[in-house]
Order: structure tokens, then C-alpha cells, then sequence
């Protein structure tokens, strides 16, 4: 998506980050735009902090005791590290999909029903005294709940394979199909931004490609980042890449120039798995 002087969009400006677990700097002075409606890869040896990175951007390091956290981090222009955002409200923006599929042990329906439930849908309603319009939250009904499932269920590619059997367990379903089940129930809420933690690290090939189409897809609706071990994984799916070493952000661009031509001794060193 590009603004009038066709410029991508930013939608997450990460400034001066700064995170220590304890004493440990685990993220150093870390700046990086992630932009609107692309997909951003972020990659690095095990243990540079990629996941804590991503558990940034929704606030998920707040249950970790003894965090300390620095910096900001801009989502459309609104610091989400303030005191004031309640992190519960940033998670219906900023959903998460996590390495190994977490389906409730609920039927498909309710793990897709679950979170709409209790935020309710959104209804544009005129006050009678000022005619002013604003919107209210409001129980869902049946009939929306299963808009709701349906729409998220062809999103995340899985209807036509499950609309048969709505009402059995998610843990009769694949891997695979759980992860997409996932994903769909991130979607129920309607995130503009949607995190991915190894999203695939646990499935086979087939289903990773299954996921990895589903991502590019999702590409036009949401802002996507997503953390990988998998370097192809980053070249095939990412339309910019991050490269983490030891906390730092070592280097960032359009994934094809990233991995083609990188401009830093390290990425290259990581890339061409010269890196101990
Ligand atoms: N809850 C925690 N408490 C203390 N240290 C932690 C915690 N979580 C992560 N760390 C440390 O922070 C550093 C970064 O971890 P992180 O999980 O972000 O790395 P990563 O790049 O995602 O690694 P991997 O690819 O292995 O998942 C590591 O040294 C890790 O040991």
C-alpha cells in the first residue's frame, strides 16, 4: 500500500528499543518501520532475540517478571509501551500466532467464537439526544457468530476441509489444519496486524506450504511480521527482512537485496552459514 507521493506506509515506527530481562540486554537500541500490508521477516542465530522482539510489538513481555523495557514503539503514531494502553485492547490490534499450534480444547466453532464473545462485535448506533453516531460493543448473535466463523475459516483456507464437522474437537484436526485454525481465530477479532512466531517450526513441508501461501494471501489485509529460522522460508514470503545478531539489528531491507547483496560482513557471514 502506497500513500499519494507512492511511499509505503508505515504502520509500526519501533524507536530506540531497549529490553534486559534481569541484566541481561537482550535488545539494543533497535529501530526499524515496519510497513502497511507487507510482510516482514525477522532472522538470526538462536538466542539474537527475535521472539523477544516480537513479543514487543503486543506487549507479551509484560508477563515476564523483571523486564525492563526502554524506547518506543509507534503503531500508527500511538506509543504502545504507554502507561496508559491496556495491553489486553492492543492484542485485539495485534494478534499472534505462535510456533506450535494452541487450539483451544474446544470444538472448531468456539475456538473460533471464543474471542468475539467476549469483545463483542462493533455496532454504529445514533444517540436519539445529539444524533451523533458512535459505536458500541454488543453481544454477538447466532447468526453473526456464524458469519463470523465461516469468514474466518475461508480466510485462513480451512472452510472447505472442516465445515462439515464445526462442532468436533480442534484437536481432532492436523497440525497443520490447527495452525490454520489459529490463525482464523486470530482473525476473528479483526487484528490490523497479525505476529507469527515460527509459525511452521513444527509442521511438515506440505502443511508449510499451505501456511506460507496463506500468508502471502494474508498480505492484503493485515500487516504481517514474522519471526523464522527458516531462511527460504524469509526469501520466499517476506517483502523486507531484519537480520538480528546478539540483540542488535545488524541490518534491514527488501528481502531480495538483503539476501542477494547484503550491505553488512555479518549478514553476510549468517547467510552463507559461515557464522560458528
Ligand atoms: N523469560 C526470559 N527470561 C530470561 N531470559 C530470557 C527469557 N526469554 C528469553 N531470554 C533470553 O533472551 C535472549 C533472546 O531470546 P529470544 O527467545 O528472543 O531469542 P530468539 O532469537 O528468538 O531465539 P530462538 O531462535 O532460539 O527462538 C536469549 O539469550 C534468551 O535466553
Amino acid at each position: 500500500m502506497k500513500n499519494t507521493s507512492g511511499d509505503q506506509i508505515s504502520k509500526i515506527e519501533v524507536k530506540d528499543l531497549n529490553l534486559w530481562f534481569d541484566t541481561k540486554h537482550v535488545l539494543k537500541d533497535v529501530s526499524i518501520e515496519i510497513y502497511e500490508k507487507e510482510i516482514t521477516a525477522i532472522i538470526g542465530p538462536s538466542g539474537c532475540g527475535k521472539s523477544t522482539f516480537l513479543r514487543c510489538l503486543n506487549r507479551m513481555n509484560d508477563l515476564i517478571p523483571s523486564t525492563k523495557i526502554e524506547g518506543e514503539i509507534l503503531l500508527d503514531g500511538k506509543n504502545v509501551l504507554a502507561n496508559d494502553i491496556d495491553p489486553v485492547d492492543l492484542r485485539k490490534d495485534v494478534g499472534m500466532v505462535f510456533q506450535k499450534p494452541n487450539p483451544f480444547p474446544k470444538s472448531i466453532y468456539e475456538n473460533i467464537v471464543f474471542a468475539p464473545k467476549i469483545h463483542g462485535v462493533e455496532e454504529v448506533k445514533k444517540d436519539p439526544r445529539t444524533n451523533k453516531e458512535k459505536i458500541v460493543r454488543r453481544k454477538p448473535t447466532k447468526d453473526e457468530l456464524d458469519q463470523i466463523v465461516e469468514k474466518c475459516l475461508r480466510r485462513a483456507a480451512l472452510w472447505d476441509e472442516v465445515k462439515d464437522r464445526l462442532n468436533k474437537s480442534a484437536y481432532d484436526l492436523s497440525g497443520g489444519q490447527q495452525q490454520r485454525l489459529c490463525i482464523a481465530r486470530t482473525m476473528s477479532i479483526e487484528p490490523e496486524v497479525i505476529l507469527f512466531d515460527e509459525p511452521c517450526s513444527a509442521l511438515d513441508p506440505i502443511a508449510t506450504a499451505k501456511i506460507e501461501d496463506l500468508l502471502v494471501d494474508l498480505r492484503k489485509d493485515y500487516t504481517v511480521v514474522i519471526v523464522t529460522h527458516n531462511m527460504q522460508q524469509a526469501a520466499r514470503v517476506a517483502d523486507r527482512t531484519a537480520f538480528f545478531y546478539m540483540g542488535d539489528l545488524v541490518e534491514y531491507g527488501p528481502t531480495k537485496k538483503l539476501f542477494e547483496k547484503p550491505e553488512k560482513e555479518l549478514t553476510e557471514q549468517y547467510l552463507t552459514g559461515r557464522m560458528g
